[in-house]
């Protein structure tokens, strides 16, 4: 009987803007091919026809709150049931670049509340695997993205930006959750990201 093909993980890379998540999420998935392993690469918002809609408001206008969430919902509903449960099924590991934690992250920060936020989208996209939280002091990530905006706009930002930071590791205490400090090298984070990554793939 040929053996049954084991099922991907879901690897989700989560943290405030300037924590590494785009460059690990790269390096991790292409170590884990280069050792064999079945791994896409993939980030929310997504690459479908919601995901694209929501990026173009990044610049050419944001919509309310309410249009906004909504939007994120409709997005990972299709890139959970076109993307992400077939590759899992298919035994590929999917490294993705956010997902529902950042919703209860920055849309927590606009009002939301963020156990309803959780509750919301577990009931239709799955728990991941691993959950990596790349942590790091909001001024340290605000050095790296280099946005030093008006006195106005930091302070704003740096608020938004602990807000997400304290949800990210609300959820620390999950059998699927690491905490990651950022602060070392990018080569460091990756080599530790990869060694927890194997433990659970083999
Ligand atoms: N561990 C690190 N140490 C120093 N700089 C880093 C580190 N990780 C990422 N960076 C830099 O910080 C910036 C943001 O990295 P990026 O991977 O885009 O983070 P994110 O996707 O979380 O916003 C980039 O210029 C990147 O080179
Ligand atoms: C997935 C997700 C992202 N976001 C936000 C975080 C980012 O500011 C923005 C775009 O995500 P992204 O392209 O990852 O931006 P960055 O490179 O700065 O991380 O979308 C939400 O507000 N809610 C969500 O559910």
């Amino acid at each position: 009987m040929d053996e049954q093909k084991k099922r991907g993980l879901l690897i989700v890379v989560e943290g405030i803007d300037g924590t590494g998540k785009s460059s690990q999420v790269k390096m991790l998935a292409d170590a884990l091919r280069s050792i064999g392993e079945d791994a896409l690469q993939d980030r929310e918002p997504s690459d479908g026809p919601f995901g694209k809609i929501l990026r173009a408001s990044m610049t050419e206008g944001r919509f309310s709150p309410d249009a906004e969430l909504e939007m994120f919902h409709k997005d990972r509903r299709q890139h959970v049931n076109d993307v992400i449960l077939p590759a899992l099924e298919a035994g590929t590991h999917v490294v993705l670049d956010r997902y529902y934690f950042s919703t209860m992250a920055y849309q927590g920060a606009n009002g939301f509340d963020v156990a309803e936020l959780r509750e919301t989208n577990e009931s239709f996209a799955p728990a991941p695997d691993i959950l990596f939280i790349l942590d790091l002091d909001v001024d340290q990530a605000l050095e790296r993205i280099g946005t030093r905006g008006d006195e106005a706009n930091e302070f704003e930002q740096r608020d938004a930006l602990q807000f997400c930071r304290d949800v990210f590791l609300s959820v620390k205490d999950e059998s699927y959750a690491r905490v990651i400090d950022s602060s070392p090298s990018i080569e460091t984070i990756h080599a530790e990201m990869l060694k927890l990554a194997l433990a659970e793939i083999h």
